[in-house]
């Protein structure tokens, strides 16, 4: 779906991407990276409407550079910000770009209440958009991305401004476009907890350049995570601490979560089998209670924090500060926290 080499784009004083060089399939791919990190750049870049400085890039097979009106025909695109005129109605401002894109004047106004119908708005789409709510608009943006029945959709941080239920319609909603239609789907957020829900692959960008690039199972499913409640006993106080220490000792990946919870990579195949036994026999040895043990898959956002040395991130234990984990995951902590 997209390929680009060696991509950048250089702004005064700015490299807002730095030679990105990934490849795209269908589905549904989700471009996570902070605010600044290039996304919107890319999406820029890939439609035509921004030159690049150097390198290149293919959507559906044609240059971004020389073919970017052939590639609008084909690619809807849901931009970031708001950019809906106030007083016209979405239904009216859809069968506008559905012409825009090409359909005849009975075809546009057809598809536009299909959409319109598929995004869930009904008979608001009569009212002018001024008076419309932050989801609504969205919806609108997504509808007027879709009407003219692309291949691929890029869409610019889709759940922005939306409440926690509001970002679960979208993303549903972002789904079923692929699942229902056969689009395929280009997705920014700086969220990994929400990309991770609609992902079949996710592309993730720091400051212009590739961070990782890898199917949704890529990131969640090399290791299982463990997650073990211990009782304490009077040669142990903490059971959780003396099981997490022994754990270290014993060469395992382990750290600490919420009070009680010891959280063991266990990594998959035979070493898994060994791991699960070195769990079973410290706690035997240690003399503590098992209280529970159950298998958790690891969110992304659990991927991106633990550390790139393979050190614990231990609160009871604080260490130097970890390498780099990437934006994204500390941005979700700051986001969840907000709402
Ligand atoms: N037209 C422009 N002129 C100068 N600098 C720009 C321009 N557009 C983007 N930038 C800079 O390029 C960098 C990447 O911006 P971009 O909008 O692509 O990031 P983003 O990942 O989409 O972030 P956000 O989610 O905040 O939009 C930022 O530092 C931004 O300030």
């Amino acid at each position: 779906m997209i390929v680009t080499e060696g991509l950048s784009k250089r702004y005064p004083g700015v490299t807002a991407l730095d030679r990105l060089t990934v490849s795209i399939g269908p589905g549904v791919t989700g471009l996570v990276g902070a605010n600044g990190a290039g996304k919107s750049t890319l999406i820029k870049l890939l439609l035509g409407l921004a030159p690049a400085s150097e390198g290149t890039s293919r959507v559906l097979g044609k240059d971004s550079a020389t073919e970017g009106a052939a590639i609008r025909e084909q690619v809807g695109y849901m931009p970031e910000h708001d950019c809906l005129p106030p007083d016209v109605p979405a239904t009216e401002f859809v069968v506008h770009m559905a012409r825009m894109s090409g359909l005849p004047r009975a075809a546009a106004r057809e598809r536009t209440a299909d959409t319109l119908r598929h995004v869930g708005l009904y008979e608001e789409r009569y009212r002018p958009m001024g008076g419309y709510s932050t989801g609504m608009k969205q919806r609108v943006k997504l509808a007027q991305a879709l009407v003219h029945d692309p291949r691929l959709v890029l869409l610019d941080e889709p759940t922005n401004g939306l409440d926690p239920a509001g970002r679960d319609e979208m993303l549903a909603l972002i789904r079923r476009v692929h699942t229902d239609f056969g689009i395929s789907v280009l997705t920014t957020s700086h969220l990994l907890g929400e990309l991770e829900r609609v992902s079949d692959h996710v592309v993730v960008i720091d400051g212009g350049r590739l961070l990782r690039s890898e199917p949704i199972g890529g990131f969640t499913s090399s290791t299982t995570t463990l997650a073990v409640e211990v009782t304490d006993s009077d040669t142990h106080p903490s059971g959780a601490t003396a099981l997490h220490d022994a754990l270290v000792t014993a060469g395992v990946t382990v750290r600490r979560e919420g009070g009680q919870l010891v959280m063991v990579d266990i990594p998959p195949g035979e070493a898994g089998d060994r791991g699960y036994d070195t769990v079973r026999d410290t706690i035997t040895d240690l003399g503590l209670g098992l209280v529970r043990m159950e298998q958790r898959r690891r969110r992304i956002a659990e991927v991106f924090s633990t550390r790139a040395d393979g050190a614990t991130a231990d609160p009871s234990h604080p260490a130097t500060p970890a390498p780099a984990a990437p934006a994204p995951a500390a941005q979700e902590g700051a986001d969840r926290r907000a709402e």
